[in-house]
């Protein structure tokens, strides 16, 4: 069952353009001069009951401004949204209440009042009934580890603490979606940890949907096995993270430790032409290849051709750099690879 529709949903912003300096202000407020802004280009976007998405792309691709469209904080310029058969900016308050929505840069807890008492000013606008309220922060106050800093005020929290108090806050009401815009920026690796733990048990025993904007490919590699890629306010890859790995995570890397120098090795690995040599000393170095021209085998027996190995490892390309090649426009994802391993245009 689908719990997110979105049909050629669109969002554009007149943006003011202004010349430089005070000279350039006066003019804007006499003769002002706008642009139009197209953030999301139509799209249609569908999401089933109970999934885990990514909504990844480069900086400015459009990924807020979906979220706010499907939390209802924007209204769309163009097409429909429907969430859990609500249109979201039709019916804000109705909307609110089967939603949870976490802005890593913003709070929705009050600034100067305990954790506690803006959860219990959450229990009463979201009229949670005692039970649900008592069972929820027993948990996530335990699965948070917010033991230490529920009594302290919003002001008073670092960026991690508030982030988990922000985390619970969305979801005393038993949302069945949960949008998280960041969800773990510029927080350290436990607290990454413990708020990924926390989600996917989230979506596992509540099977509450989620949707989530991040930078931190970790946070896709996690929690999400669906991945929605978008630039320019289109998406340009919708499908599984595994798909985009087998499909395009090709690059292999074997680090070697050999016990003799190997000055022949080197000078022929760096006229080849399919293999990639990085010199960490003169008996350490990596071999980076393209496993469809090459086999590990033949990567490592061309090595021992020339000297004893005393030890290796092999690590296949990230997800991270997969992405960092679409992002630098450097990987078509509407390409696909024939028999022989070549990339051959979908389009
Ligand atoms: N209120 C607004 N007024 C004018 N332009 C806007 C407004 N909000 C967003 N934009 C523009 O729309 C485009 C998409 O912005 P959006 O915030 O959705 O990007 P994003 O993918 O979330 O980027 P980031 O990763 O940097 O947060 C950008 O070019 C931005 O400047």
């Amino acid at each position: 069952m689908s719990i997110i529709e979105a049909r050629q949903l669109s969002k554009s912003f007149m943006q003011a353009v202004k010349d430089p300096g005070l000279k350039g202000a006066v003019k804007h407020l006499f003769i002002p001069k706008h642009i139009e802004k197209i953030a999301v280009q139509p799209l249609d976007l569908t999401v089933e009951a109970g999934e885990t998405v990514a909504y990844v792309g480069p900086n400015g691709a459009g990924k807020s401004t979906t979220l706010k469209m499907l939390t209802g904080i924007l209204v769309p310029s163009s097409g429909t949204v429907t969430v859990n058969g609500i249109s979201p900016h039709k019916n804000r308050m109705q909307n609110a209440a089967q939603i949870g929505a976490v802005f890593g840069q913003r709070t929705q807890l009050w600034w100067d009042i305990p954790i506690t008492e803006s959860f219990s000013l959450l229990k009463d606008i979201y009229q949670i009934p005692d039970s649900v309220y008592k069972t929820n922060l027993e948990q996530f106050i335990e699965l948070l580890g917010m033991n230490e800093f529920i009594h302290l005020s919003a002001r008073k929290l670092s960026l991690g603490q508030r982030m988990r108090a922000d985390l619970a806050a969305s979801l005393l009401h038993n949302p069945p979606i949960l949008y998280l815009d960041e969800p773990t920026i510029g927080l350290d690796v436990s607290v990454k940890q413990k708020i990924r733990e926390f989600i996917k048990k989230i979506n596992l025993e509540q099977q509450t949907t989620v949707m989530l904007t991040t930078h931190d490919l970790g946070d896709i590699e996690d929690l999400c096995k669906r991945l929605i890629i978008i630039d320019h306010g289109s998406i340009i890859y919708d499908g599984s993270l595994q798909e985009v790995k087998s499909r395009f995570a090709t690059e292999r890397v074997i680090f070697f430790q050999v016990s003799s120098p190997l000055p022949d090795l080197f000078r022929k690995l760096k006229q080849s032409d399919g293999m990639k040599l990085d010199i960490q000393s003169e008996l350490e170095f990596s071999v980076s290849f393209d496993r469809y021209e090459y086999t590990a085998s033949e990567v490592v027996s061309r090595v021992m051709e020339h000297g004893e190995v005393v030890d290796f490892r092999m690590e296949d390309a990230s997800i991270e750099q997969v992405i960092k090649s679409v992002y630098d426009g450097k990987l078509n994802l509407n390409s696909s690879r024939n028999s022989e391993g070549e990339l051959v245009s979908c389009l």
